[in-house]
C-alpha cells in the first residue's frame, strides 16, 4: 500500500516504454528485475547479440525529481516506488515484537533509485573469504577486481584498484566542510589512521564518502545501465509495470548435467490486469533482489518441501530458499549543531544524502573471529558522520525516535500504536516542513553518527505468507538474535562516543542530542537498551538463495547463479551473496553481473 505519494502519475504514464507484442515475443533472455543487478546483466546480454526482455514491476519515476536528488530519498519511502515491505515481529528488538520497516525500490533503477548512493564495495578480505570458505570459484578479489573497474568513472585516484571509464560516475558530491575534516581529525586521535580510498587497497580508516552521482544527481542502474543502450539495441527490450507471477518450469527428459527441471519462460501480469505466459530460448534470469527472488523461486515450486506443502505448491526441487537471510542492522544518533553555520545553505546541500564520511573500524569480537578463522575480516564496525541532509531527515529520526520512546511506553500493544503513530508523526513531519523556519533550523543543525555492524552474525528468513504472488512474503531479519551482534554494537556504541566526546567534535555540536545518549562509562544495560530500542535496518537484504559449491546443501545456485538441479534458470543478485559483505550492497550485485 502506498501511504505517501511523492511523484506525479503524468511522470509515469508519460514515460511508459509498453508491453505491447510480449506474447509473441522472441526472446533469447528474459531478466526479471530492472534493478542494481538487473540492469546491468540485461546490458551486457544485450551487447553480446542476444536478444533480452528486461521486466520490472515498477513504472518509469527513475527520471523524476524526487530520485534524480539524493537528499529528497526519505521522502521515497513508503512511496510509490517503495514495496512497502514490514518484518515480521522482531522478538530480540525493544519493544519486543517491534515491526521494523523494510524499504525495497519498485521502478525501474531498483534499490538502485532510492538508496543512498554510497559506493562502498566492501574489504577485499570478503570477497577472498567467498572463494576460498564458501567454494565460489571466480569470485576473489582479483577476479571481481576488474568488474569493479569497468564499471565505475572517477579521476585522481589509484589505477591499479579503480576505473577511469565506465558507466556509473563515482565521485565525492562536494569539498569536505568544516565539520568532515573534524570528524576524521576526531577519528585519527582516538586511534583511527586515515584512508584516503576504503575502495583500494584496504576498508579500514577513516575517510570520506564516494557516491555515484553524475553532475551531483543520482545515478541509478537503468539509467546508467540501460537507457544509452535502447536506441542502438533493438535487442533489448524493457517492459514496465509488468508484474511476475513465477517461473514456467518443465520436467524435460532426458540425461542433462543439472537434472530433469527446465525453465521455459515466465507468468506475467501486465499493466491491463492481462495474465500472460511468455517463453525463451535460454535462460531465465531472476532479478527481483533478495526478498522477491525467493518468493519467486518458492511460488514456481522450488523451495523447503514442507513449507511448499504448507501453501499447496507441488516442490520441484528441494532447496533451502530464503533461510539464509543476513542484513545490516543500524543504530542512529540524533544529534544537533551548536548554531547553524553560513556553508549551511547552498548548492552543496543540494544533492546529498548527508552521508559524508566514515570510519571503518575492527572491535575486539571480530579480531577474535579473525583468530579463529585463520583469516583477515577486514572491518566489522562502521560509524557514519551525517551532517546537514535533506531537513526531512533531522525531523523523522528525530521524531522517530521521540515518538518510540513516548509510544513505545503507553501501551502494551505497542504495535497497533506504532501504526498511529507512524502516521501521525508522517503528516505532522510534512505540516512542519512547510515552515521554512523549521527547514532551515533542521538543515543547520541535524548531525547524527550512525553505527552499523558489518559483520552480524544473526540469520533470518523470507517464508511465503501465501500461494497468491500479490501477498507479500513473510520478512524475518531476526536481527539481534545472536547475542555476538549486541555485544559488536556495545563496542561500536563506545568507539562512536570516544570520538563524539573529542574536542573537534565538541565544538560543532551538543553530544546530549534531540534523544539523550546513555554515557559510554554508564551500565552496560543502558547503552544495549538504547540499541534495541533503536535499532533499523541499512536495507541490506542478502544471502537468501546463496551460492556455493556445486552440490552444497547449503547453496542454493551454484557460483555462477545457476539453481541447482534446474536447467536454464539463475539468480543474479543480493541474494546470491554467501555471506553478507561488509560494505554497501548495490556495488556487488553489480560486480557479479
Ligand atoms: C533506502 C536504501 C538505502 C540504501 N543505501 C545504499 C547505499 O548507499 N549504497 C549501497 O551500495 N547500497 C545501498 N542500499 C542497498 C542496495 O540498494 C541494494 O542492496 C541493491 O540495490 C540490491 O540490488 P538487487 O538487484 O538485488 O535488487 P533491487 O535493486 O531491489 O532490484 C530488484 C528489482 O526487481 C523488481 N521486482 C521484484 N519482484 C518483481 C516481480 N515479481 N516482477 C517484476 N519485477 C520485480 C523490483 O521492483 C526491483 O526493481 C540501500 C537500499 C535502500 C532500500
Amino acid at each position: 500500500m502506498c501511504l505517501n505519494p511523492v511523484i506525479d502519475k503524468q511522470d509515469f504514464e508519460e514515460r511508459f516504454i509498453g508491453t505491447a507484442d510480449l506474447e509473441s515475443g522472441d526472446f533469447d533472455y528474459i531478466v526479471v528485475g530492472a534493478g542494481s543487478a538487473g540492469c546491468p546483466l540485461a546490458a551486457r546480454l544485450a551487447k553480446s547479440g542476444a536478444s533480452v526482455l528486461l521486466l520490472e514491476a515498477g513504472g518509469e519515476a527513475h527520471r523524476s525529481r524526487e530520485v534524480q536528488m539524493p537528499k529528497r530519498m526519505y521522502g521515497l519511502w513508503q512511496s510509490e516506488v517503495d514495496w512497502g515491505f514490514r518484518s515480521v515481529p522482531q522478538e530480540h528488538l525493544l519493544p519486543r515484537g517491534r515491526v521494523i520497516d523494510l524499504e525495497r525500490g519498485k521502478t525501474l533503477g531498483g534499490s538502485s533509485a532510492i538508496n543512498y548512493n554510497m559506493w562502498v564495495r566492501g574489504a577485499p578480505e570478503d570477497y577472498d573469504r567467498w572463494a576460498e570458505e564458501f567454494g565460489c570459484s571466480g569470485w576473489s578479489y582479483k577476479e571481481v577486481l576488474p568488474h569493479f573497474k569497468s564499471i565505475e568513472s572517477l579521476e585522481g585516484y589509484d589505477q591499479r584498484y579503480r576505473g577511469d571509464s565506465g558507466p556509473v560516475k563515482v565521485a565525492q558530491t562536494f569539498p569536505p566542510m568544516e565539520e568532515v575534516q573534524d570528524f576524521m581529525r576526531a577519528c585519527e586521535a582516538t586511534g583511527a589512521e586515515r584512508n584516503p580510498d576504503y575502495n583500494a587497497a584496504k576498508l579500514p580508516g577513516a575517510g570520506l564518502t564516494q557516491f555515484n552521482t553524475a553532475q551531483g544527481g543520482r545515478e541509478d542502474c537503468f539509467s546508467a545501465f540501460i537507457e544509452p543502450l535502447l536506441r542502438w539495441y533493438p535487442n533489448l527490450r524493457v517492459a514496465s509495470e509488468t508484474f511476475c507471477h513465477k517461473v514456467v518450469l518443465e520436467e524435460s527428459e532426458g540425461q542433462a548435467p543439472l537434472g530433469e527441471v527446465r525453465a521455459t519462460g515466465v507468468v506475467l501480469e501486465l499493466r491491463s490486469g492481462q495474465i500472460i505466459t511468455v517463453k525463451c530460448r535460454h535462460e531465465v534470469i531472476l532479478s527481483a533482489g533478495a526478498v522477491l527472488t525467493p518468493q519467486l523461486l518458492m511460488l514456481s515450486g522450488i523451495g523447503e518441501k514442507e513449507h511448499l506443502k504448507e501453501h499447496g505448491i507441488p516442490c520441484l526441487r528441494d532447496l533451502p530458499v530464503g533461510q539464509n537471510m543476513q542484513d545490516h542492522p543500524f543504530v542512529p544518533s540524533a544529534l544537533l549543531g551548536h548554531a547553524r553555520t553560513a556553508e549551511a545553505t547552498g548548492a552543496q546541500y543540494r544533492n546529498s544524502s548527508g552521508m559524508n564520511a566514515h570510519l571503518f573500524w575492527q572491535s575486539d569480537l571480530d579480531k577474535k573471529r579473525e583468530k579463529k578463522l585463520k583469516r583477515s575480516l577486514g572491518a566489522d564496525i562502521q560509524i557514519i558522520f551525517v551532517n546537514r541532509p535533506d531537513p526531512s531527515m533531522g525531523l523523522k529520526t528525530g521524531l522517530f525516535l521521540a515518538g518510540q520512546k513516548l509510544f513505545g511506553s503507553l501501551s502494551p500493544d505497542y504495535r497497533s500504536d506504532y501504526k498511529l503513530a507512524a502516521s501521525a508523526v508522517a503528516s505532522l513531519m510534512r505540516s512542519l516542513l512547510k515552515l521554512q523556519s523549521v527547514r532551515e533550523a533542521f538543515t543547520a543543525r541535524f548531525f547524527s553518527l550512525t553505527i552499523v555492524n558489518n559483520h552480524n552474525q544473526s540469520r533470518g528468513t523470507v517464508r511465503l505468507r501465501s500461494a497468491d504472488p500479490h501477498e507479500p512474503p513473510l520478512i524475518d531479519p531476526k536481527h539481534f538474535s545472536d547475542p555476538e551482534d549486541l555485544e559488536a554494537f556495545v563496542q561500536g556504541y563506545r568507539r562512536m562516543m570516544a570520538v563524539l566526546k573529542h574536542d573537534s567534535m565538541t565544538k560543532h555540536m551538543d553530544p546530549t542530542g534531540v534523544v539523550p545518549l546513555p554515557s559510554a562509562d554508564g551500565p552496560q544495560e543502558e547503552i544495549e537498551n538504547y540499541i534495541l530500542k533503536n535499532s533499523q535496518t541499512t536495507w541490506h537484504y542478502s544471502c537468501t538463495t546463496p551460492m556455493g559449491a556445486v552440490g552444497d546443501p547449503k547453496a542454493v545456485c551454484d557460483p555462477e547463479g545457476r539453481v541447482q538441479g534446474v536447467r536454464n534458470l539463475r539468480v543474479c543478485d543480493a541474494g546470491l551473496m554467501p555471506v553478507i559483505l561488509g560494505g554497501r550492497l548495490c556495488r556487488a550485485p553489480r560486480g557479479a553481473t
